[in-house]
């Protein structure tokens, strides 16, 4: 990754995530620098890319300004990608427990973690979305458990929150969202 002599993008990322914030520094700086303001957005139902897309067209009308927001949804293949989007609220009801016990009838344990970014220019503009997946499977809790769901989602036989943060930055559905975002933002610096 060369960080280009030319002016360096700045992106305003909107979350109220404190750990998204910091992984998402650790992997776009210093190429892209980011800034922060600490709004939880409000967030619609539907699929990912409504909810990221309603988040980000809300959050550039409070910002009046560029901004970057991004949605995680970890969706359990027993249960046609549930509870995706709604991930939040389920870890809060029913915690690590609570999201193995929901799998307890089924065999197949194998869970998406997905990403979904969303940048904006500023109001009145579409935003532009870049999504990433990482495929792994969901286990009693192991590991700290300062992040979500990290604990509860194996990746090649490792929890996330098991892993060492690099490593999970590079294989992470963050990471790879980020990855097609890092592309798009070059190729917009050389246009
Ligand atoms: O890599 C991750 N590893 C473990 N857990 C994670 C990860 N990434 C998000 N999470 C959790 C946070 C929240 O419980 C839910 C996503 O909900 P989501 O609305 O996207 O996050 P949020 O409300 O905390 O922050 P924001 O202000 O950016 O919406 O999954
Ligand atoms: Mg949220």
């Amino acid at each position: 990754m060369t960080t280009p002599t030319a002016a360096r993008h700045i992106v305003n990322f909107i979350t109220g995530n404190a750990n998204k914030l910091r992984e998402v520094k650790a992997i776009l700086q210093p190429a892209i620098q980011v800034e922060s303001q600490a709004v939880d957005v409000p967030e619609l139902q539907g699929t990912v890319e409504e909810v990221t897309l309603d988040k980000c067209r809300r959050a550039a009308d409070i910002i009046q300004g560029p901004v970057l927001v991004e949605d995680t949804c970890l969706c359990f293949n027993a249960l046609n990608g549930l509870p995706g989007p709604y991930i939040k609220w389920f870890l809060k009801s029913i915690g690590h427990d609570g999201l193995n016990n929901l799998l307890a009838a089924y065999d197949d344990k194998s869970a998406k973690a997905v990403c979904t970014f969303a940048y904006s220019p500023g109001p009145g503009h579409e935003p532009i979305l870049f999504q990433g997946i990482t495929d792994g499977k969901i286990v009693p809790a192991r590991g700290p458990g300062d992040f979500g769901w990290d604990p509860i989602f194996e990746y090649e036989g490792e929890t996330y929150a098991e892993m060492d943060k690099v490593k999970k930055n590079t294989i992470s559905h963050r990471g790879r969202a980020l990855e097609k975002l890092q592309a798009w933002f070059a190729n917009e610096m050389t246009a």
